[in-house]
């Protein structure tokens, strides 16, 4: 018996499982897993199943005499058979339409077949690129039903399940840049906007008009109206990303300031309590602290309460960093676009679009860096700024510097600046004071991880997906705990003077991975393990320092291993005591918590060059830099390299 297409759509309702009456389709499905035949456009007729990770489905027994080239058949190894709800942002009745055939030439609807009208859905996720697993493409499976109640009953089962699935936005602050990287801030949103509206994410696009329109936006909303928004989506390059951190952060964020630099302290006569904005700091009383090597002026003290990180204090109530729910998105369309590289793995609007549709979630260390002084001229007067990737002086702000003037060329100002800025071979002397634990060993926290996870020693830990360092809860070790831990015991950190004529000055907060540096300036450096990693690269004859920017440049380079190039994991030292003796670590009774942020302070003597924050100007004769583990949230999961 020849069977016509037309019966198949018919037969489909036989096979469908469907909820009891009292259900109104987005209640709990999940107890028994729920199928159905439908018509999955491009493959062939399925079995379309419902269960709690997901929807499957697989090619329907064919019944003897059908078109033969589907008997038995199971789907292809390259055609998906499933979906699961974690990867899938969006269902949607999709009107009356065609259900095409098999696209690898199988002929499952029978060999009469010349495509189906009927209802269809269409279910959207996303898939690993084959050649780049971080980049990230949508995939849409249209399902075909002759019965429109079928393909609504299934769209409401699928929306319920997503409605349940934790940490998605629903209302986000955009702000687009209509000019950033070459122009194309606009553009990219647009490309990008269908992924929101599918997704039912509520937007409030703001596109801005001039620098600083973003900050004063910010700056001026009411923690109530911030807070119905799970998060701000920022479109443009690092710079942007980095003016709506300060706006959020400088508003609402008091966090005590780093140490000052010695010679500053003395020159004006105050001690470092005087000059921190945070009323309920109090100096260390540690008396191992020897005043005559610790060029740092004060250590600032934490009423912490043992918490896993630093940020209790202080905190804007109404709006507290860190803020786990309120997140960060950005979708890349600058020249460097550094920072989406480092936490998605690709520089892709598309891809962060599905990181945040999705609700991921990755925390992000952030440096605090206080100016003291812009000028060896000027008055006293402490300026806060944040940054997310990089704060470099020397080279790298001289490159920033001259490229604003060429702004009109692009991302290929970069190249241009860089050029000139690398023929003048200028230095600037300046003095650098830094706390470094175990100083012959710049790796001690990795060490120590993959001590406690078993990995090879000899591998560079790269931060990647699910990373176990940054996933390592800092532990405040105490003269009673054995275990070890990623942090270091105070009797193995020692305060470093660095003096001299540098190149350049830098600190990482994370490796910067880019187009033009593919490992980035420090290729194991994580992005939530709280270190900060200073680089100092001396004057040196212009060959060696091309030299270094040429191994910058080349994937599995090594710009580090250099003689006139000095690399810190730097820390800052505070301790306070905990007089409860019931708290226990690992199970023994700990008295003493240490804990650390990652600090240097600065000094310049001499020409002065200017800093490059995220890629903004920063100018300053005398700063302090310090770095808050985990200080904030973005929508981005980590690259998989
Ligand atoms: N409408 C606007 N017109 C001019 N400047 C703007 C506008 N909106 C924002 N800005 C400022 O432009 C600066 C640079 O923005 P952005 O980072 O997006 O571009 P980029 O420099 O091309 O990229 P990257 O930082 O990745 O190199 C930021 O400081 C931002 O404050």
């Amino acid at each position: 018996m020849e069977r016509s297409g037309e019966d198949d759509v018919a037969d489909n309702r036989a096979h469908l499982t469907a909820p009891s009456d009292d259900d109104d389709g987005g209640g709990d499905f999940e107890a028994s897993a729920l199928s159905s035949n439908m018509f999955l456009d491009h493959v062939g007729e399925v079995v379309l199943t419902h269960n709690s990770d997901g929807l499957s489905w697989e090619l329907r027994e064919s019944i003897p005499n059908e078109g033969s080239h589907c008997l038995g058949i199971k789907l292809d190894h390259k055609v998906p058979d499933n979906i699961k709800l974690s990867d899938m942002y969006a269902v949607e009745l999709a009107g009356y339409g065609s259900i095409h055939r098999s696209n690898a030439g199988q002929i499952c609807f029978g060999t009469e077949f010349h495509g189906y009208e009927m209802y269809l859905l269409k279910v959207h996720g996303f898939k690993k690129s084959k050649t780049k697993p971080c980049l990230w493409v949508p995939a849409t499976y249209t399902f075909g039903h002759k019965d429109l109640s079928t393909c609504e009953m299934w769209v409401n089962l699928v929306n319920a399940s997503l409605n349940r699935e934790v940490g998605r936005p629903k209302n986000l602050l955009v702000f687009v840049h209509p000019l950033s990287g070459k122009g194309n801030g606009y553009r990219n949103w647009e490309m990008v906007a269908p992924i929101f509206a599918r997704a039912q994410i509520k937007t409030r696009v703001i596109v801005t008009q001039r620098a600083g329109h973003a900050f004063d936006v910010i700056t001026s909303i009411t923690n109530n109206v911030l807070r119905s928004y799970d998060g701000v989506v920022t479109v443009g390059g690092d710079g942007f990303f980095n003016e709506i951190l300060n706006a959020l952060l400088s508003s609402r964020y008091k966090a005590p300031y780093p140490p000052a630099p010695s010679d500053f302290a003395q020159s004006v006569g105050i001690n470092g309590c005087s000059v921190v904005h945070n009323p309920n700091e109090i100096v260390s009383e540690n008396s191992d602290q020897n005043e005559d090597d610790d060029p740092l002026l004060a250590i600032p003290q934490h009423n912490g309460s043992g918490s896993s990180n630093l940020h209790t204090y202080h905190q804007d109530a109404d709006f507290p960093f860190p803020n786990e729910w309120f997140r960060f998105g950005i979708i890349p369309a600058g020249s460097t676009d550094a920072i989406v590289l480092c936490t998605t793995g690709a520089r892709d609007p598309i891809t962060s679009a599905l990181h945040i549709v999705l609700g991921k979630r990755l925390s992000l260390d952030i440096a605090q860096v206080v100016r003291w002084r812009a000028t060896a001229a000027s008055k006293v007067e402490p300026c806060v700024r944040y940054a997310a990737s990089f704060a470099g002086y020397g080279f790298y702000g001289d490159v920033i510097s001259d490229s604003e003037k060429y702004r009109w060329m692009g991302p290929k100002r970069y190249d241009y600046c860089g050029t000139k800025v690398f023929l003048k071979h200028r230095t600037y002397e300046a003095e650098i004071a830094y706390l470094e634990v175990e100083s012959e060993n710049t790796n001690s926290a990795s060490d120590r991880v993959q001590a406690l996870w078993g990995t090879n020693k000899s591998e560079r830990l790269i931060c990647r997906t699910n990373c176990m360092l940054c996933n390592t809860k800092p532990v405040y070790t105490s003269s009673r705990a054995t275990r070890p831990t990623p942090y270091s015991r105070p009797e193995e950190t020692r305060w470093l003077k660095s003096k001299g004529c540098f190149l350049s000055v830098g600190a990482a907060i994370m490796s910067n991975r880019n187009e033009r540096a593919p490992d980035g300036l420090v290729i194991d450096a994580h992005l939530s393990d709280g270190f900060l990693h200073l680089i100092m690269i001396k004057d040196c004859p212009r060959a060696s320092y091309l030299w270094h920017l040429t191994e910058l440049a080349r994937k599995g380079g090594h710009p580090l291993d250099f003689e006139f190039v000095e690399h810190h994991k730097v820390h800052f030292l505070i301790t306070f005591h905990v007089s409860s003796a019931s708290l226990n670590i690992f199970g023994l009774p700990c008295f003493l918590y240490v804990v650390q942020t990652p600090a240097f302070t600065f000094t310049s003597s001499g020409n002065q060059s200017v800093w490059n924050l995220d890629g903004e100007l920063f100018q300053a004769h005398q700063l302090s830099a310090q770095v808050f583990r985990g200080l904030i949230s973005l929508f981005a999961s980590g690259p998989e390299v």
